[in-house]
């Protein structure tokens, strides 16, 4: 599965956390993050992780643009709802093309611990049928 990391900045030691909580589960897919998140997990953990941009540089966007190509499988999102964001319209427009793609999203770490133990019990093998088809072919 490909999966995105990214986190807010006052969210990044969460992210780190989950990483290494869940890093045998993480190291067995492809990671991908936005340029700061995956810099702090990489060093922190040691999983290779693919990086975009930092988020307020277009790294969201970026992310977005592998969603809309329906190659994402997994978001975790570590958001900081108490902070506003200059970049909030690339924000906004990645969560919703997660729902726009149906693609599990986790905002927070409860959420997060949940997908990925979902994830490792097989709960997604949905995902090998409709990973990289036509949004329209979506619906069964
Ligand atoms: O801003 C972000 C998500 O919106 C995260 O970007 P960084 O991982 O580069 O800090």
């Amino acid at each position: 599965m490909n999966i995105a990391l990214i986190a807010h900045d006052k969210k990044k030691d969460d992210i780190v956390k989950i990483a290494e909580a869940y890093k045998l589960i993480l190291s067995k897919h492809d990671l991908y993050a936005t340029g700061t998140t995956g810099k702090r997990i990489m060093d922190e953990t040691g999983l290779d992780i693919h990086r975009f941009k930092s988020g307020p540089l277009g790294g969201d966007q970026q992310i977005g643009a592998y969603i809309s190509d329906n190659k994402m499988d997994l978001v975790i999102f570590i958001r900081d709802p108490l902070t506003s964001q200059a970049h909030e319209p690339d924000i906004s427009a990645l969560l919703r093309l997660c729902d726009v793609y149906e693609i599990p999203l986790a905002t927070n770490m409860g959420s997060a611990e949940v997908l990925l133990r979902g994830l490792d019990a097989g709960f997604y093998s949905w995902r090998d049928m409709t990973r990289g088809t036509d949004r329209d072919a979506l619906h069964f």
